[in-house]
């Protein structure tokens, strides 16, 4: 064991119990934990980098992969509450963001510029596509979205092009599935990003492994770095990150890694729960402790789980108890429309804190589906309940934000194609969609980049065109020199500026402009903030880039302190606990999902989701759903999910409320509110499977008093007739209230001028803009 620095307290290996401290102070040598939800795995890890801390491991030899920036930002923080300030010093973060750190610093010995790009998903599809229609093949069967997938497994499996094109086994798959030419696609789009001085998501694991392969310089240096290394949520790791993690342990081999294989919910994306058996034959002298006892959840919630998991074949043996209170019953609630179950949520939460006086962060709204978060805002909303969504769609993905981005890339990768296809003609500069592909062309036939094309254009293109582009060079030059003098805000600033984008979109006086030119400017602060920290020496807009493909939404703090319920899908939630937790939308073909009903393996792995989200909950824990919800613009009805079926029924209070109706309540015994006699059966339902209709059996007889106050109407559903008028008051999620003004054209493709208070006649079209009617 290692000698306790002088003066160093070790009152904090108070808070843990025998086995989790066992784990934390035997820091040399291979440890695994394999153990259930909320029982201290990430705890364990946490007291063990404070602990190798104070008792003398420097804080730059150690490396902690976490699953999200979030979470090695709250783990930062807790260790720096025994460590102090030497905390900011350990190497900490996602798998992707550590090594695009590593790769900047060495990716001149494996042929990229030190600024590469990082290309993220829609840039990816981008050059995908360009290719499909450079290659003229049919974009059903190659679709831009399945050949990414196919190209991120390669990769995530460590098959380069050239691998993928000399195996027989992966090529007679390819010519059964009828897309021969997916070899020969992965490496043109290989050789379009290297040319562009740009790698991708995948990339950033898949170079980190080439360089660690054929640098054994390269190698050294950072197993020598890293003596000790912890991963978190391990469960969840691809190949890909397996052998990096692998390698870099293999010099001094003090490598703990610590997971759930029954919170494997990334199989999807290449995770592979071999990783785990496999870390018992890397590692013979392997450690492994059993973490039992759970810490966050009642009882109630802890069996309740339990008994669900069971229900997987494939999985570890453990067993986990609860030494909390029993708590209260899983709470069970239907809603008759997606609207209603926002509103269930909302008023229950207004309920529960009042009178368990909890506040607004502790609860949660977890989801299986983006989509969902609709019903639930405005529920929140109508109750002025303040709620912060996290992943969905990301600021940084957001067009104006990835425009002005592109500029910044530009400027310090002018190689990087796809910003220069975003921007050349943004704002228009005539530079066209024809000019672009003689630009292509040009680059092509003469083995140049387009950037070489561009700043050389009388030697490729010529008379107008070849002016027009001599100009976008001058001023993406003019940028890269003030970028040189200036710090992040005052370059950010100078490019917005001169390229026209702020101009453009201050001439924009939509409300939808407006907003665009509020997230500039917001853009802007975040970098104004960056350039006024004081614990970063180098302050250029470089720095300030190199992460910032990474980022999320959940990444800007703008709010931290505010008191906001949390909404998010249960795969952003993984890790996180919350006092009290609602799970949305419990209906088959939604959780579990459409996708995954017909194959056992993907079944199980929707199984494990739901036991994620079951093991957030600290004490209350409700489940909802709803019998009727808008789907693809149809009314549809909904059975309650098998999930909800495989929870034993003494775990379970059902709520849900009389309706004569509903074939739920001849087996709800109000009285007691709990199972009738033929609990399993409870849910198993003799309606046909949720076909889609105007008038669902399962709704309520007040279905038109329910269609005025919140559902939206059937009417755009392609072969019925609307029932909207002229002079009604209507309700758009965006622009609130507003009254039709007048209606035309024929279904599905009927349109309606609506006038909305302070922002004037708007059209929209019926089939998209989801109107709801008011009166
Ligand atoms: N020995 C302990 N004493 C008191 N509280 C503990 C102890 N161990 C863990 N906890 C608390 O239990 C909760 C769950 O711990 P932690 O998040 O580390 O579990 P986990 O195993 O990582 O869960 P998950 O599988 O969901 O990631 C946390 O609030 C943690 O502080
Ligand atoms: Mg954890």
């Amino acid at each position: 064991m290692s000698l306790k620095k002088i003066g160093a307290d070790l009152d904090y290996l108070e808070g843990l119990n025998p086995q989790q401290r066992a784990a934390v102070e035997n820091t040399k040598g291979p440890v695994m934990i394999v153990a259930g939800a909320g029982s201290g795995k990430t705890r364990v890890i946490t007291f063990r980098v404070a602990h190798l801390i104070q008792t003398g491991t420097d804080p730059f030899n150690i490396l902690v992969l976490t699953f999200t920036n979030k979470a090695s930002k709250d783990m930062r923080e807790r260790i720096s509450k025994v460590v102090g300030s030497e905390a900011k010093n350990i190497w900490m973060g996602t798998f992707h963001s550590v090594f695009a750190k590593i790769l900047r610093v060495e990716a001149e010995k494996i042929g990229y510029p030190s600024n590469f790009t990082i290309y993220d998903t829609d840039d990816s599809k981008s050059v995908i596509r360009a290719i499909l229609k450079e290659m003229q093949l049919d974009d059903k069967l190659y679709a831009a979205n399945f050949v990414f997938n196919r190209i991120s497994s390669a990769k995530n499996n460590l098959i380069s092009w050239g691998e993928y094109q000399a195996n027989d086994q992966i090529q007679s798959e390819d010519i059964q599935n009828k897309r021969p030419l997916l070899g020969q696609i992965y490496e043109t789009y290989a050789k379009r990003c290297f040319r562009a001085g740009a790698m991708d998501f995948d990339d950033l694991l898949f170079k980190t492994n080439i360089l660690l392969k054929e640098h054994p310089d390269v190698l050294n240096k950072y197993q020598q770095k890293f003596r000790y290394l912890m991963v978190d949520e391990y469960q969840d790791t691809n190949f890909s990150q397996y052998t990096i993690v692998k390698k870099l342990a293999a010099a001094y081999q003090n490598i703990c890694v610590v997971g759930d294989d029954a919170q494997s919910i990334y199989a999807f994306r290449g995770a592979n729960i071999q990783n785990i058996l496999n870390f018992e034959r890397d590692y013979p002298d392997l450690k492994v402790y059993k973490l039992e006892q759970n810490y966050r959840s009642t009882q109630n919630i802890v069996d309740a789980a339990s008994s669900i998991i069971a229900n997987n074949k494939n999985q570890l043996e453990k067993n986990v108890f609860s030494d909390n209170e029993p708590g209260e019953r899983i709470k069970v609630s239907r809603a008759f429309t997606d609207n209603e179950e926002g509103k269930l949520v909302a008023e229950a939460i207004i309920q529960e804190r009042s009178t368990k006086g909890h506040q607004y962060h502790d609860f949660a709204i977890l989801y299986r589906t983006n989509a969902q978060s609709r019903a639930m805002e405005e529920g929140l909303r109508k109750l002025n309940i303040p709620y912060k969504i996290y992943g969905g769609q990301s600021f940084y993905q957001r067009k104006e934000i990835k425009d002005l981005i592109a500029y910044f890339r530009l400027t310090f990768n002018p190689k990087d194609e796809e910003a220069i296809k975003r921007v050349i003609n943004y704002p228009k500069r005539g530079i066209g969609d024809t000019s672009i592909d003689k630009i292509i062309v040009a680059a092509d036939q003469h083995g140049k980049t387009m950037w070489d094309v561009i700043s050389n254009a009388h030697m490729f293109v010529d008379g107008r065109l070849a002016n027009q582009l001599n100009e976008f060079a001058l001023m993406v030059q003019s940028f890269q020199a003030e970028a040189k003098k200036l710090d992040a805000y005052d370059t950010a600033l100078f490019i917005a500026q001169h390229a026209g984008i702020l101009k453009e979109l201050y001439s924009d006086d939509s409300v939808e402009g407006r907003s665009r030119y509020e997230n500039i400017q917001e853009l802007l602060n975040g970098i104004k903030e960056f350039a006024e920290r004081e614990d970063i020496e180098e302050k250029g807009l470089d720095i300030f880039m190199q992460d910032v493909a990474l980022l999320t939404n959940d990444d800007k703090d703008g709010d931290k302190n505010k008191d906001t319920v949390s909404l998010m899908t249960i795969h952003s939630a993984k890790g996180l606990e919350f006092k009290n937790v609602f799970i949305v939308g419990l209906e088959e073909n939604l959780f579990p999902s459409q996708l995954s009903v017909n194959s056992r393996s993907e079944l199980e792995e929707e199984r494990r989701l739901f036991y994620v989200a079951i093991t957030r909950a600290e004490v209350k824990l409700t489940l909802t759903y709803a019998t009727s919800r808008y789907r693809w613009g149809t009314l549809t009805n909904c059975e309650p999910s098998r999930f909800i079926n495989e929870i034993s029924a003494k775990f379970l209070e059902l709520d849900v409320k009389p309706a004569k109706s509903n074939s739920l309540e001849g087996n709800f015994d109000d009285e007691r509110k709990t199972w009738s006699s033929q609990p399993r059966d409870f849910f198993s339902k003799p309606k046909p499977a949720g076909g889609t209709t105007s008038a669902p059996a399962a709704r309520p007889k007040t279905t038109s008093l329910l269609a005025k106050a919140h559902v939206p109407t059937p009417g755009f559903a392609p072969s019925q007739p609307h029932e909207f008028q002229n002079g009604m008051e209507v309700e758009h999620e965006k622009f609130g209230f507003g009254k039709i003004v007048s209606l035309e054209g024929t279904m599905p493709d009927v349109k309606a001028t609506v006038f909305f208070q302070g922002l004037g006649n708007k059209q929209l079209l019926l089939k998209f803009a989801k109107l709801m009617i008011v009166r």
